[in-house]
């Protein structure tokens, strides 16, 4: 079902090892709940770089015979989900340009916030662009600039950008990575022998059996050549950032380390505060799998309360999973997740999910686990309740489709049909990861956001939204 969304994206990088190609193509495998659109590879022999892309998962794009014509020891990947532009082949990444005689490859998680107003200037004065996607000002940004160095051109663009971006960027000679100063999106730095890394999410390392070294820095550009790893910074360590809060709560797979935590023990500790927060008498703790899995076997650690298999995924369903019509949608619903009857007829259970959004889906859950025989359903969320929208590379809805938004804790218990429900509280949330406030973005809860202008709740109401995928409703 794609109620929810799930629109983040993941980078992957790599230097200085035999067929690169194979080892991004596993790189990305990990990456794969990043983004199930489109996916990419390129590569650099040091002289020419070769890319291959196209609509799908990892697993249905590349094969042996386009993996192998990838040649070169360096390489970048990247898996989408689209936030700004449709989800088109022409905006599948890596973008690929060939200037003044030399190539660039880009791939970028996150969203620009500025890049509409910036689109607008260069196509004013001449360029032609390629995609509808944010991503691209960078490239063309970059082409501008007078120097010969791609690090200054890099350092040039990202002076007119603002917004989300880890980028991870291939020339001939050079793999670079960068996060922006506000550090929306992790990126991660890893080594593999004598080779060096990136990647989103730590899992990625892990499968390829490289050893995770730090995260990139917010502000900070990796450069990694024959002669090794530079890094310099583009804007000051400042002592706010944005790193975003729900990688934790949703997005990340649980055995990844980011913003210098295991998103597991995180979820978990979220699950505990939960319990203590909003305490139920129920038989069985059931985590909605598999995002809700963590938090809901901290809910038991804390409760006391058993832990107890009740709902069953089916890990086949993806983004082609087409959906039903109205009169289906319950059987929909269904195909992702099962409840478990024997487990759940008679007993009073507490569900644990990660989060809502529309409500749509966790209504039709709620009916199942009735249908099921359960005689008290209660839901509790590992978040606090969302009212507002994303701006940084989540295609979070527009407010008026954030149940949230219109509603109050009690009117989505009784829309939802559970007995009760209890969302985390944003200090419950904060007190479970360990960077203080101030390094998180939690926007999408508070309403506040880090940049001015473009990008704000102000242009949403106002009906001047820069996120081409909110849909504003007009009326
Ligand atoms: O706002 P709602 O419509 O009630 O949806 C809420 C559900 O959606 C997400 O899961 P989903 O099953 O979509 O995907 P997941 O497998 O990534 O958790 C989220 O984790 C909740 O379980
Ligand atoms: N969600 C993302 O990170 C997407 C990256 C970029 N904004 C795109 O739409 O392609
Ligand atoms: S608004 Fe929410 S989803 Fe978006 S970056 Fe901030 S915390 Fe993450
Ligand atoms: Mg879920």
């Amino acid at each position: 079902m794609n109620d929810h969304p799930k629109h983040y994206c993941g980078l992957f990088g790599v230097f200085g090892v035999p067929n690169a190609s194979y080892l991004i193509y596993l790189g990305l495998y990990a990456l794969q709940h990043r983004g199930e659109e489109s996916c990419g590879i390129v590569t650099s022999d040091g002289e020419e770089l070769s890319i291959h892309k196209d609509m799908g998962l990892v697993s249905d794009v590349f094969n042996d015979e386009n993996l192998r014509l990838l040649k070169g020891d360096r390489g970048i990947g990247h898996v989408r989900y689209s936030t700004t532009g449709s989800s088109l082949v022409k905006n599948a990444q890596p973008l690929f340009v060939d200037y003044l005689g030399n190539s660039l490859a880009v791939a970028h998680n996150g969203n620009l916030v500025n890049s509409s107003s910036l689109r607008k200037e260069l196509e004013r004065t001449g360029s032609i662009f390629q995609t509808t996607c944010d991503s691209e000002v960078i490239v063309h940004l970059m082409a501008r600039s007078s120097s010969r160095n791609v690090v200054t051109k890099l350092k040039s663009a990202l002076k007119k950008i603002k917004g989300a971006y880890s980028l991870v960027l291939l020339t001939e000679k050079e793999l670079i990575g960068v996060r922006d100063p506000e550090g929306f999106r992790p990126l991660c730095l890893g080594k593999k022998g004598e080779s060096w890394c990136l990647a989103s999410e730590t899992c990625a390392f892990d499968l390829i059996e490289a050893k995770f070294v730090r995260e990139v820095e917010p502000g900070e550009i990796v450069v990694i050549t024959d002669k090794g790893l530079t890094s310099a910074r583009f804007a000051a360590r400042a002592k706010r950032n944005s790193c975003c809060i729900f990688e934790h709560i949703y997005f990340a797979r649980p055995d990844s380390i980011i913003f210098g935590e295991t998103v597991h023990l995180v979820r978990q500790k979220l699950g505990e505060t939960l319990a203590k927060e909003h305490p139920v008498d129920a038989d069985y703790v059931i985590p909605i799998p598999d995002s809700g899995t963590s938090a809901a076997l901290g809910f038991s650690h804390a409760s006391g309360i058993p832990l107890e298999w009740g709902a069953i995924r089916n890990h086949y369903v993806g983004r082609t999973f087409i959906q039903p019509h109205q009169k289906i949608r319950d059987l929909g619903v269904k195909v992702k997740i099962n409840i478990l009857r024997e487990v759940v007829a008679g007993k009073k259970v507490v569900i644990v999910d990660d989060s809502i959004v529309r409500g749509t889906t966790s209504r039709i859950r709620v009916k199942n686990f009735r249908a099921a025989g359960a005689r008290e359903v209660h839901m509790r969320i590992s978040c606090p309740p969302h009212r507002f929208p994303c701006f940084y590379g989540i295609d979070f809805p527009s407010p008026d489709e954030l149940i949230a938004n219109r509603y109050s804790v009690n009117e989505i218990r009784d829309y939802l049909g559970v007995d009760s429900l209890g969302y985390l509280s944003l200090e419950g949330m904060l007190s479970a990861v360990k960077m203080p406030a101030h390094k998180y973005c939690v926007s999408c809860w508070v309403g506040k956001y880090p940049f001015k202008g473009a990008g704000t709740l102000k242009n949403v109401l106002e009906k001047k939204c820069v996120c081409q995928r909110i849909e504003i409703k007009e009326g």
